[in-house]
Formats: C-alpha cells, structure tokens, sequence
C-alpha cells in the first residue's frame, strides 16, 4: 500500500489541488450569493427562488464533493511514506486550519438550509465580514504546506 501511495504522489497531489481550487470557490461564492440575497433578494418571491435555487446548487453540486475529495486526496497525501514530518510544525497549523476551513463550510451549510426555508438572522455586512474567514485560512494552509515553517 505504502508503494501504490508513493507511486502516486504527484498525481494524488494534482488530483488534491484541483479539489481545493473548487471547494475555495465555492466557499468565497456562497457568502457574496448570501449578501445579495440577504440585501436585494428577500426571503419570498420569484427572486428569493432564484438565489436559494443558486445557493442550493452550489453547495449540493460543488462545494460538498470538492470537499470530500479534498480530504480523501488529503488524507492519501498525510498516509503517503516521507510526507509530512509530524515533529515540524505546518503540518499542525495546516490540520488546524483545514478543520477550521470545514467548520466554515458547515456554518455555510446551516445558513443555506435557512435560506431555504425562508429564514435568515445575519445580515449583509456579517456575510461580508465571515467571507473574509476562508481568504485568511487559504493564506495560513498555502505558506504552512509550501514554506514548511
Ligand atoms: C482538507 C484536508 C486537507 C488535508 C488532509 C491536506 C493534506 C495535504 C498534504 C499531506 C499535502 C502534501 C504536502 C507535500 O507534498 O509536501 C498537501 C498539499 C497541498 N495542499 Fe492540502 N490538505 C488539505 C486541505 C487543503 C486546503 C483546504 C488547501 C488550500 C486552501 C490545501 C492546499 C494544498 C496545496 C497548495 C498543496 C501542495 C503543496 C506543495 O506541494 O508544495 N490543502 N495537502
């Protein structure tokens, strides 16, 4: 197993880069669809359809596979032999912020079901504010697994 992993690293890798440039634009498109829908949309009427009809697409349709794909060709990358050095210390900030990146992802997840219900708490400047959440991360886990700090 350990042989398959170490054959197919720069494949597991390009495979693991391409997941996490669809999971990124997905989690940077859905709280700008959450601002425009909590500011022009409402929450009935034929345009409230239509953004909760985006939002559920791009969560279901995107956003949730490039995730799973990105932690399944993640966690191949972590179980590959000579990969990560668990005495160094990116790895740790990279698997805090990955799991970060995922707690996103669920609050993300909880609003669009509300939104689909016909509910929102949060206004457009805190949609605009926690868009913020997954540029700062990305930064953080791309200098952890490239610098190796
Ligand atoms: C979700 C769980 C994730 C796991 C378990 C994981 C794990 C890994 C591992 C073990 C590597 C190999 C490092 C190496 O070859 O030296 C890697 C590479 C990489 N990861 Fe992740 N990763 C995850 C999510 C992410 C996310 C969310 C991003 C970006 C926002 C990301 C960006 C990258 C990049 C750019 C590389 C290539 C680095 C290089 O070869 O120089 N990863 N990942």
């Amino acid at each position: 197993m350990s042989d398959i992993l170490a054959l197919a690293y720069p494949w597991v890798k390009a495979l693991h880069i391409i997941s996490v440039i669809s999971w990124m634009a997905a989690l940077f498109y859905l709280p700008r669809l959450f601002v425009h829908h909590t500011e022009q949309g409402g929450l009935t009427g034929p345009t409230h359809d239509i953004f909760a009809m985006m939002e559920f697409k791009l969560a279901r349709v995107i956003m949730r596979p490039a995730m799973h794909a990105t932690w399944t060709f993640g966690l191949l990358l972590v179980f590959t032999p000579g990969i990560v050095d668990w005495s160094a210390v990116w790895p740790w900030t990279k698997a805090a912020s990955v799991i970060a990146m995922t707690g996103f992802h669920t609050w993300l997840i909880m609003r669009m079901k509300a939104f689909q219900r016909g509910e929102n708490t949060v206004t457009g400047r805190h949609y605009r504010m926690m868009n913020e959440v997954p540029t700062v991360l990305m930064i953080i886990i791309v200098f952890s697994v490239v610098v190796k700090f």
